[in-house]
């Protein structure tokens, strides 16, 4: 019988590709969820990865998505919810609506996948299934720029302790806190010096520290309902 898959919302780059490009590099199946179509894409199809497309914007997205989830596999490893919009704090008219949104993809959709797919775990034959969920280090501290973004992860933190007390022993539920892992485009020279200034480690890592921190979990059957920081010390400066 074929490994069961590991899904990774939002797969299609930077800390989620690597993770999915990893695991398939140590043998594992993955399905990832993408938003929008691009030429990675293919290669990512061309190493046995698959792509289902996905908008947690709206519920119906999130239940499109799971429709179509249930229809591409019988069971899963594990579910790893990665998906995520770092989009600053609106003061403007669509304040209120740039808030829901960001409740959709970093809540309501980890929060209905972790209920509709929970049998699509219960059927993976090994003995070990993990949900993990992707926070930040703001979630302990709040944000000036991203407070909609930093409660948001707060709640998804929140949501691991209760589906981690809920699904106990069958499945194991953690979260990653990262900060600064990766730059964006347009990050420049001056702002990352002052990001990389926030930890104590003094560095911008790469994703290679996401994917240990997944590998952990996935490899420990005594892990559950705690959350790993991947931040270089953010709290000792
Ligand atoms: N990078 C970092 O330094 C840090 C990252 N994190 C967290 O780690 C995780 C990975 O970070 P990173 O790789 O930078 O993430 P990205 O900002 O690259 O986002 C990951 C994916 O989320 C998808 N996404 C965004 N909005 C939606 C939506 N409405 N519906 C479905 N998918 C959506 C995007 O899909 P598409 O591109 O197809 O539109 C994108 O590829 C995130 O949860 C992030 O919050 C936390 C702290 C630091
Ligand atoms: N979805 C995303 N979330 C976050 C990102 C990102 O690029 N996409 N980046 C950060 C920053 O690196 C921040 O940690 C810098 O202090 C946070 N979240």
């Amino acid at each position: 019988m074929s490994a069961s898959p590991i899904l990774i919302t939002g797969g299609a780059q930077r800390l989620g590709r690597h993770c999915a490009e990893r695991l398939v590099q140590d043998g594992q199946p993955v399905i990832i969820s993408y938003r929008r179509e691009r030429p990675e894409l293919e290669a990512m199809r061309e190493r046995g990865i698959v792509t289902l497309q996905a908008d947690f914007s709206s519920e119906d997205g999130i239940l499109d998505f799971l429709e179509r989830l249930k229809s591409e596999t019988g069971s899963l490893r594990a579910i790893v919810h990665n998906a995520s919009d770092w989009a600053p704090d609106s003061d403007g008219d669509d304040a209120g609506a740039a808030f829901e949104r960001l409740f959709r993809i970093h809540m309501l959709a980890p929060y209905l996948i972790n209920l509709h797919a929970k049998a699509l775990l219960d059927a993976c034959s090994e003995p070990q299934r993990d949900i993990v969920h992707m926070t930040d280090y703001v979630v302990q501290k709040g944000s000036r720029k991203h407070a909609a973004y930093a409660a948001t992860k707060a709640g998804l933190d929140n949501l691991t302790l209760s589906f981690a007390a809920r699904y106990a022993p069958e499945i194991q539920v953690n979260a990653i806190a990262p900060a600064l892992i990766m730059l964006n485009q347009g990050d420049d020279e001056d702002y990352a010096a002052k990001a990389r200034a926030k930890s104590a480690m003094d560095m911008v890592p790469g994703p290679g520290v996401i994917y240990q921190s997944l590998r952990y979990l996935l490899d420990n059957r005594y892990v559950t309902g705690t959350t790993l920081a991947v931040d270089g010390g953010r709290h000792l400066r």
